[in-house]
């Protein structure tokens, strides 16, 4: 049904036949930038409708900041990726002000203001819009949602055991919900779960100023992505010596626990942390999806502790999600630290998964009713016979124009439509509607104040 887009409107005379001829403007979104018409936004609502169900099941209370902030809150020394292609420009009032890249920074900034105000500990949730300004020589896209959960004001509490991650644990065991809730199992993805700490121990065995740190793990998460000799470059431009570079090196190639407790002692806090969040893991049931790696240090400098991120076991796509503990970033803002962890979860990569296991949901329009006048004077009575339907919460596709049957019948299986209701001279003499349901054929009149 409808008529075609653009044309065949009769009146109305199109700008080029009286000021000449009108330049079509660029109908596509900006580079990097995707449109959601509705077959995409029913599948971007699902997904978010998961992340919203799996963050109300854990009781997180949802969260959201403006998508532009001041530039200041992204401006990070340690070379990430994120801070390269910042969106950032001068607004009108000379402002330097950025489109956020990552929700994390903005959460901070809320949290310093409300302050003690806040009572800890805080779950918070957002799904944002996040940017990035990249040259398009990738072609890459310059947009996506992310899912953010944050845990507030739960430390690292060593007991005797070693630091209890609780927290941590329980970001993770959120995900692993999610996915579950979208047929991913853990024979589809895994974590790779390691301890920044594992790359504090080494380079303190080597006196490295704690500065270096956050550079230091910037350039490491550029492993598999730049070739190693530029890794060692970069390492190397740092300050780092050949020693420890190797050293390093060779820690960050450890995939067992027991290894690296042979190479680091089993006295540093690094080795203490992982078998506690492993025994963990264990408790919430789900070991088989997380594996240590030591090479796993993420590209944000914040992080100080865990640090974890999904990958798909195929191999094909980029990281799914990621994220870990950040007990110094409110400081850096000028805040007095609360400890931290959290996530995100961008919509991308995991849609471009659900495509590989072939388990995209197949979503489309539905409609209780749709209701048809058919005479042009009983528009008002079909009009009349909406509101009742939608007031007892019936969806219904009320048809606008005087059409032939026939469009309407193709309409209603267009739209998935469950019954039709003609509103007829001859039935509403008597106050009565016909109801034709769609799937049976069924045919029936009723008087309208009867209808549900
Ligand atoms: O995850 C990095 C990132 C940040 C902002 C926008 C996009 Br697309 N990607």
């Amino acid at each position: 049904g409808g008529s075609s887009v653009g044309g065949g409107r009769s009146g109305a005379l199109s700008p080029s036949l009286v000021t000449g001829e009108v330049q079509r403007i660029d109908v596509n979104p900006p580079k990097g930038t995707r449109d959601f018409p509705p077959e995409d936004m029913r599948l971007r609502n699902w997904l978010f409708h998961h992340f919203r169900e799996v963050s109300r099941l854990f009781g997180f209370e949802e969260v959201d900041y403006p998508v532009l902030e001041s530039e200041a809150l992204f401006i990070r020394k340690a070379g990430e990726e994120i801070r390269d292609q910042l969106y950032c420009f001068e607004d009108r009032g000379n402002r330097r002000v950025a489109l956020r890249p990552e929700l994390t920074p903005s959460l901070a900034r809320l949290v310093i203001q409300k302050g003690k105000s806040l009572s800890l500990p805080l779950k918070w949730f957002a799904i944002g819009q996040c940017w990035r300004y990249e040259r398009m020589t990738r072609g890459r896209r310059r947009e996506h949602y992310q899912w953010n959960m944050d845990i507030l004001g739960v430390p690292e509490v060593t007991d005797i055991s070693g630091s209890i991650l609780i927290a941590e644990a329980e970001l993770m065991a959120s995900i692993v919900a999610f996915f579950k809730r979208i047929g991913i199992t853990e024979s589809d993805v895994g974590f790779k779960v390691s301890s920044r700490k594992v790359l504090q121990e080494v380079l303190r065995c080597y006196s490295v100023p704690e500065n270096l740190f956050g550079k230091v793990c910037i350039i490491i998460d550029k492993m598999e992505k730049i070739p190693i000799d530029e890794i060692k470059r970069e390492l190397n431009a740092t300050g780092l010596s050949e020693e420890a570079i190797e050293e390093l090196l060779q820690v960050l190639s450890i995939k067992s626990l027991t290894k690296l407790e042979e190479i680091l002692g089993g006295a540093g806090e690094a080795i203490a942390d992982l078998k506690q969040l492993f025994s963990l893991a264990e408790k919430f049931g789900y070991s088989e999806w997380i594996q240590f790696d030591a090479s796993v240090v993420r590209g944000l400098a914040y992080y100080t502790g865990i640090v974890f991120e999904g990958f798909d076991r195929d191999g094909k796509l980029r990281a799914i999600c990621g994220g870990g503990r950040y007990d110094r970033l409110l400081s850096t803002f000028g805040g007095d630290d609360v400890p931290a962890c959290g996530f995100g979860f961008g919509d991308a990569v995991v849609i471009e998964l659900l495509k590989e296991k072939g388990l995209l949901p197949e979503l489309s329009l539905e409609v209780d009713n749709i209701v048809c006048a058919l005479d042009h004077d009983l528009q008002g009575v079909a009009a009349t016979v909406a509101t009742k339907l939608r007031d007892k919460g019936l969806s219904v596709d009320l048809v606008l124009e005087n059409k032939p049957l026939k469009w309407v019948f193709k309409r209603a299986a267009r739209i998935k439509a469950q019954r039709l209701i003609l509103v007829g001279n001859t039935e509403w003499q008597k106050g009565m509607v016909v109801v034709k349901v769609l799937s049976s054929g069924e045919q029936y009149e009723i008087k309208l104040d009867e209808l549900e």
